[in-house]
């Protein structure tokens, strides 16, 4: 059964609520973003496994601990989610990168997939999906599909800032899958954008529009 963890960090809080403001140019929030994704990392990675492993140090032998099975793959949905990879790839420098293009229909606010390429042995790996916006979930909850239809079983969703409408839809499609949340802000505007919000991830990430 996954759960919600909105994460309660000090630092996080901070430079999310910087990341926020209009006047943070490109360059500032890209780097923002990747030092937000590299401690959500640390955060979601809380419950991965160890198993033993027989080391020596410069004193004796011990039995130590390493993580145990396949090494993580890490599935942003594009474009945002491309923003957080880097991050993450600071703590976990072996993962498996996939990529999800999805795009949200400015009218009917629906996912339209346009891109799916996975690492081979994804249905035997942990898998981190991310994206800065949870806004109506429809992006997320249809990325999360596609990945249980290729028979990934153990998936794990990151996103810098959730609504709670959002959550709610990844709670109904997806119970079993545990959410990570920088931030819960308080609702969608009339063109399903979160309030407060940041804006456009994407937009500014990429420095487009
Ligand atoms: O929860 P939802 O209502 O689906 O909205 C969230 C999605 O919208 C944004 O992507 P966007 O469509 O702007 O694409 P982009 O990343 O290419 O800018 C964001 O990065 C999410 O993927
Ligand atoms: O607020 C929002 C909602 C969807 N996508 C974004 O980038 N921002
Ligand atoms: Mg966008």
């Amino acid at each position: 059964m996954g759960g919600i963890h909105v994460m309660d960090h000090p630092l996080l809080r901070h430079k999310i609520d910087y990341i926020r403001r209009k006047e943070v140019g490109t360059k500032e929030f890209r780097e923002i973003i990747e030092e937000i994704s590299m401690l959500m990392c640390y955060e979601a990675t809380r419950e991965l496994k160890l198993e033993d492993v027989e080391i020596e140090t410069p004193i004796c032998t011990m039995q130590g601990k390493e993580l145990a099975g396949r090494k993580l793959a890490v599935v942003p949905i594009l474009r945002a989610g491309l923003g957080m990879v880097e991050g993450i790839l600071h703590m976990i420098p072996a993962a498996k990168i996939g990529h999800i293009g999805l795009y949200r229909d400015p009218e009917t606010l629906e996912p339209v997939e346009y891109y799916c390429k996975l690492p081979a042995d994804c249905d035997k790996r942990e898998v981190f999906v991310v994206d800065p916006m949870l806004a109506t979930g429809g992006s997320s909850a249809a990325a999360i599909t596609m990945l249980k239809e290729k028979g990934v079983k153990n998936i794990r969703f990151l996103c810098v800032i959730a609504a709670p409408e959002g959550v709610e839809k990844m709670k109904k499609e997806h119970p079993d899958v545990d959410i990570y949340i920088g931030v819960l802000d308080e609702k969608l505007n009339e063109h399903g954008y979160i309030v407060p919000g940041l804006g456009d991830a994407g937009d500014r990430i990429f420095g487009t529009k």
